[in-house]
């Protein structure tokens, strides 16, 4: 006999994704999406552990942790919480349940934790069945499902993320100009659609323009328009990105490669709300908001004389700094599971996760192309990977031989300074008290007294 879970999900996907995961492990799993059908199952009394998500449909985990103590009290109990509900997921720890798990997290992590409480017999268990080996007759596995309110957006739970997220939400429904600055690929275009999303001009036009990439002499074309017959090659009138963009938002990518001469025209525009297509002698009001992007030291373009600055006072009414990936590392495996449900999606393949050879070379590796280079490293390798989990030799060479180079992982061992190694730990582990526990060498119990003994905020 195998040992019996109940996972209860109200993400069908979700939930039918770690069910998957769990029986290919050997465990028996009932999977069912709400607390009537939960309750219905723990009456049977013949389920080891219960995995519930914290907010259900109609009823809450915590409720749920009561009534199996009544009705099943040889069930355990893992709670599955939103980033913003540890104070609910420790009062369930106060009440009995045996872990709580953050969301979003891998299904590997939730198994950890499964096999931690088996080791320490929390769970009284029963031999798993054998893993099941491949075979073209398997149940089709459902693609990982974030748990994200925007499906093209993730906010990231890092302090910096949070604070980056805080502020494109306040300056999203201002009108003021935003410059956002960050390293190439850390998401500056993904950012500035937030702002426009976050804005009363969402249901207008959101026009992206790549400045380094348009001529100096067809810029002032570009941007305001001409009509026919004003230059060779203007067969037609054409509407430039301003006019597009009216009542909307014009997102300026790369606007420190703007010529001089294109930098003027485009002040007197912003200043003036009123454009000229070339050619022309109407000129056509617009109202736009601008929001920019640069990848180098916009202030430092400006000290050289390479960038007007009056236009970079005018363009930055509101600055935001864009965290590099190497800033965020604690969201590295949060956009991983987002890149390789996407990966998964449009490739049509049903890749589970990385293997934990490539999970520790992603950690180590640095990723100077940012989110970009994340996304396409992902997509490349679940293109590769035939299996459940993306293994090493399909990981290109350069994160490889990066990640090598690297000194290994801080040792968490030493008994210096504990408050601070118990921080990282926490860190390290996306606050994942078991695998903090274990890297820090001590029991949970004793972690959880460490916790608050040195008062740290949860
Ligand atoms: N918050 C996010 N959530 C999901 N995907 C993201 C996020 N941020 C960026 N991406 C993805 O990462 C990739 C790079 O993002 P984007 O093009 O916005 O970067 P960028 O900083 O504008 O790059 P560049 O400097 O090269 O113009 C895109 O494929 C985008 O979809």
């Amino acid at each position: 006999m195998s040992l019996k879970i109940l996972i209860v999900e109200d993400d069908v996907a979700f939930g039918k994704m770690l069910g998957t995961f769990l029986d290919r492990k050997g465990f028996d799993v009932v999977t069912c999406h709400n607390g009537e059908q939960a309750k219905a199952f723990l009456e049977d009394g013949t389920f080891k552990l219960l995995i519930t998500d914290l907010q259900l449909p109609d009823a809450n985990g915590l409720e749920l942790l009561d009534f199996s103590r009544q009705v099943s009290p040889n069930t355990q109990m893992i709670l599955m919480t939103g980033y913003a509900e540890v104070s609910s997921a420790v009062e369930a720890i106060k009440k009995g349940a045996l872990e709580y798990i953050s969301k979003p997290f891998r299904p590997e992590e939730l198994l950890m934790i499964i096999e931690q409480a088996m080791e320490s017999e929390a769970v009284t268990t029963i031999k798993q069945k054998p893993v099941e080996t491949h075979s073209d007759n398997a149940p089709k596995k459902e693609p990982a499902v974030g748990n994200y309110n925007n499906p093209s957006f993730v906010t990231g739970f890092s302090e910096i993320s949070k604070k980056f997220n805080e502020y494109l939400k306040l300056v999203g429904p201002t009108d003021m100009c935003v410059l956002i600055q960050g390293e190439s690929g850390t998401g500056k275009e993904v950012a500035a659609n937030a702002i426009h999303k976050y804005s009363v001009r969402k249901d207008q036009p959101f026009v992206p323009v790549d400045c380094g990439s348009i001529p100096k002499e067809i810029a002032a074309s570009e941007f305001f328009g001409h009509v026919k017959g004003s230059f060779t090659g203007a067969i037609n009138d054409k509407k430039g990105h301003f006019e597009a963009a009216h009542k909307g938002t014009l997102f300026l990518d790369e606007v420190g490669n703007l010529s001089y001469e294109n930098q003027i025209q485009l002040l007197r525009a912003l200043q003036e709300r009123k454009v000229k297509p070339v050619g022309s002698n109407a000129e056509i009001e617009v109202d736009v908001r601008i929001v920019s992007a640069t990848n180098e030291d916009l202030i430092k373009a400006v000290e050289e004389g390479r960038f007007r600055e009056d236009l970079y006072h005018r363009l930055n009414e509101f600055s935001v700094h864009i965290p590099s990936l190497k800033e965020r590392q604690e969201d590295l495996f949060l956009f991983t599971e987002y890149f390789l449900d996407e990966a998964n999606r449009s490739l049509g393949k049903q890749v589970l996760g990385l293997s934990k050879e490539v999970e520790a070379a992603f950690k180590k590796y640095a990723w100077p192309g940012n989110l970009r280079e994340l996304k396409n490293v992902i997509k490349r390798s679940v293109l590769l990977t035939n299996g459940d989990f993306i293994p090493l030799d399909v990981i290109p060479r350069e994160v490889i031989v990066a990640s090598e180079k690297k000194k290994p992982a801080v040792d968490y061992s030493k008994e210096t300074n504990e408050k601070q190694l118990i921080i990282n730990a926490l860190k390290e582990t996306g606050n994942n008290k078991s695998r903090a526990a274990k890297l820090l060498n001590i029991t949970r119990k004793t972690l959880y007294n460490k916790i608050e003994q040195y008062d740290l905020d949860l």
